[in-house]
């Protein structure tokens, strides 16, 4: 799967912080059930790389993927862990190598049309815009697609069910992403129906 392809799985794809591997597959499953199979476990805990690696065995429907790749040995570990896909909040030259190296589809994350066109020289057309509210929103990546057609996005970073409608209107935008799919507090209640129609809601976005 080209990282082209990732963007157009699904409307939206759920950020998803977790501590207990144990919650992973049944939280998959909510997700998937609700119509959001594509699933981007954060590695900001210590069980996420665990968390990749059941939803990977258990949940064959889930196209599961890392999260928060910062340090460039997050890109091959995540790879082994079972993860089809790797996005980070930022980029770096080093980061971007170790991405490339896994031969995984990739989202780096950009902010401005500089760090987007230095991927770009490198062949990268597919893209997370992050912090996309914080760093001007919808407004901001209408305006990019002026020169930038070829690059398209997913963005993240203050994304929710209200506003996602004014990003997956752009040509220039695949899918969004956002943790409000995954309330901590349901992550830690177990209540995976909540989790399912919050999921079911945002797969009707489009
Ligand atoms: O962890 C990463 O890799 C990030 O870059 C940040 C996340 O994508 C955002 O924290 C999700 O944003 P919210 O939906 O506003 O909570």
């Amino acid at each position: 799967m080209k990282a082209e392809e990732l963007l157009d799985l699904a409307p939206v794809v759920p950020v998803v912080v977790l501590d207990d591997p144990d919650a992973a597959v049944p939280l998959a499953r909510a997700l998937v059930a609700g119509g959001l199979p594509v699933i981007e476990v954060t590695l900001r805990t210590e069980g996420a790389l665990a968390a990749i690696e059941r939803i990977a065995a258990e949940v064959p429907d889930a196209v599961v993927g890392a999260g928060t790749i910062v340090q460039p040995e997050d890109a091959e570990r995540s790879a082994r862990a079972g993860a089809r896909f790797l996005v980070s909040p930022g980029c770096t030259g080093r980061l971007r190598e170790a991405m490339t190296a896994t031969a995984l589809p990739f989202l780096p994350g950009v902010s401005s049309a500089s760090e987007a066109m230095a991927l770009l020289e490198h062949g990268v057309t597919a893209m997370k815009f992050f912090p996309a509210e914080a760093a001007g929103g919808a407004p901001y990546l209408k305006a990019l697609n002026g020169p930038l057609p070829q690059i398209r996005f997913c963005p993240t970073g203050g994304v929710t069910q209200d506003n996602a409608t004014r990003y997956l209107g752009l040509p220039n935008v695949g899918c969004v992403g956002g943790s409000w799919l995954t309330p901590a507090d349901a992550v830690r209640d177990g209540d995976w129906d909540r989790i399912e129609d919050l999921a079911r809601k945002a797969a009707a976005l489009r």
